[in-house]
Parts: C-alpha cells; sequence; structure tokens
C-alpha cells in the first residue's frame, strides 16, 4: 500500500472547526458570514466522510466558552443553527445520516431545543454515517454531567471509568480516532476531553470554510501513517500487525477501544 492510501480508515473523525471568524475578516465581512460558509464546509465534510467510509463525525459547532462572544454573533450562531438544522435535515435523511445533538440544552431557548429534538427524531431511523453535533458542549461539562448521572444511579458505587464512560455525551460511539483542527490553533479548548484520550491529533492551517475534500484526504492519509501503540511498544503493535496477515485485528480491538 502506497503513502498515499487512505486506509486504515478512521472509524469516528471528531473536528474543531476553526477559523469562520477569520475567513470573514479576511474578506471584510462580518463574522457571522464566515459561520454560514462553515455551514457549507460542514455539508461537505459530511458528504466526503460518508463518501471515504468514516463511520462516526463529531463537530464542534458551540462551545460552553462560546457563550463569551459578543451578544449579536451568539444570538446569530443560535439562529444559524435553527435554520441550518431546518434546511438540512431533508439531505441528511436522503444520505441515511443520523444526526445526535451533543451538549448541555438547559441554558439553549426554547425554539433551538425544539429544533435539535426534531431533526435527532427525523433522522433516528437512518443507518449510514452518524453525525455528532457538539453544541453547548464543554469537555469539562461532560465529564462532571457523567459524574453525576453515575452517582445518581449508583449511590453507593464507585465511580470507576468504565461507568464515568457509560454516562459520557457520547456514550452512543467509540472514542474519536483522530481530531482534527482548522484554522492553525493547536490546543483541545475544551473539547472531548475524556473521549480524546487516544486519538491520533492533527491540526490544518485552513480556515473551516475553505476545508475541502483535499484537506481532509490530507488528514486522513496522514493518519493512516501513523503507529497507534495504546500504552503497548512498537515491537508488540508490529508483532500484532503480522498476526492481521493471519486473519486477526491489528490492534486486537474494535477502533476506539482501548485493546487491554
Ligand atoms: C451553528 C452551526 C450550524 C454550526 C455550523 C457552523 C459552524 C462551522 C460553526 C462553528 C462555530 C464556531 C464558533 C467556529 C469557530 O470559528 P471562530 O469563530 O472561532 O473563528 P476564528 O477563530 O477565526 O475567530
Ligand atoms: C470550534 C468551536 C465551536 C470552539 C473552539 O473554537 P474557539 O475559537 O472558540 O476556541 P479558542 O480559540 O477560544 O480556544
Ligand atoms: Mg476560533
Amino acid at each position: 500500500m502506497g503513502s498515499n492510501a487512505l486506509a486504515p480508515l478512521p472509524h469516528h473523525v471528531a473536528i474543531v472547526m476553526d477559523g469562520n471568524g477569520r475567513w470573514a475578516q479576511k474578506r471584510l465581512l462580518p463574522r457571522l458570514a464566515g459561520h454560514k460558509k462553515g455551514v457549507e464546509a460542514l455539508r461537505r465534510c459530511v458528504q466526503l466522510c460518508g463518501e471515504r467510509g468514516v463511520r462516526v463525525l463529531t463537530v464542534f459547532a458551540f462551545s460552553s466558552e462560546n457563550w463569551r462572544r459578543p451578544p449579536e454573533e451568539v444570538s446569530g450562531l443560535m439562529g444559524l443553527m435553527l435554520s441550518a438544522l431546518a434546511r438540512e435535515v431533508s439531505g441528511l435523511k436522503a444520505h441515511g445520516v443520523r444526526l445526535h445533538c451533543v451538549g448541555e440544552r438547559a441554558p439553549l431557548a426554547e425554539k433551538v431545543r425544539q429544533g435539535l429534538e426534531q431533526a435527532e427524531r427525523e433522522t433516528a431511523g437512518n443507518d449510514g454515517l452518524i453525525l455528532n453535533v457538539c453544541f453547548n458542549y464543554g469537555g469539562r461539562w461532560d465529564i462532571a454531567q457523567a459524574a453525576e448521572r453515575a452517582r445518581q444511579q449508583s449511590p453507593h458505587a464507585p465511580i470507576t471509568e468504565q461507568a464515568l464512560a457509560a454516562h459520557t455525551a457520547l456514550a452512543h460511539v467509540p472514542d474519536p480516532d483522530l481530531l482534527i483542527r482548522t484554522g492553525g490553533e493547536r490546543r483541545i479548548s475544551n473539547f472531548l476531553l475524556w473521549q480524546l484520550a487516544y486519538a491520533e491529533l492533527y491540526f490544518s492551517d485552513t480556515l473551516w470554510p475553505d476545508f475541502d475534500a483535499a484537506d481532509l484526504d490530507a488528514a486522513l492519509r496522514d493518519y493512516a501513517q501513523r503507529q497507534r501503540r495504546f500504552g503497548k511498544t512498537g515491537e508488540q503493535v508490529t508483532g500484532q500487525v503480522k498476526r492481521q496477515d493471519q486473519g486477526q485485528d491489528a490492534r486486537g480491538a474494535e477502533p476506539g477501544e482501548l485493546p487491554c
């Protein structure tokens, strides 16, 4: 297999869609114009991931900290979420995409909550790509709410890694294999703190509205070259790869699971 190969593919790709504001500012446009272009880039990326064979795509659309932005940008993003859901849901249905909105819902306006719930209901029967849109999401919120739910479910049981993981907001999917952040910054910004424990990290200087097939494929190619060791030695992993020739999984685990 040559160095251009996209295999092995990540089962689950997570993306911090950063750079919308700078994309707009470079064109002397309001920041919201960048977010609108960002919706188009997201539509393109969903389609590309489906075509490439990625099974789960998780995107960061609004962080717990983004409330600190100017009120007009916050309300613009809320309105954009609502209009994007209404406009995109038929396309998602047509492509078999199942949408999950992930994050703290209580602080959202009632109409936004209803929009999220309706889009989830309408795509619930789909069995293609799983699209998790993290909206009013923070990794610290996720860990805290998971611990609280674990405690409520079993007040006297210890909070183990397994018990906590079962209550995190992405418990319905394996952990991300690949995290892409666009826009040039090299940080996590409170995204998926629990779930990224063993993700491969990929940083792209492309601003999110410009993120296209070539950028995605570059990330997938880069991922395909990584050696994932999950704490083992390189020799152990290479040994497992040899056994794969005899029909076994290279890591001895499902994507996103720690091979214990
Ligand atoms: C709500 C919705 C439908 C989501 C899809 C559109 C989308 C891509 C939203 C991401 C919003 C966001 C805060 C991006 C970060 O770029 P930034 O504003 O931080 O850009 P900058 O770093 O260049 O300022
Ligand atoms: C992409 C989203 C939704 C949040 C992270 O980007 P930010 O632009 O908010 O991150 P920081 O620069 O503040 O770390
Ligand atoms: Mg930013």
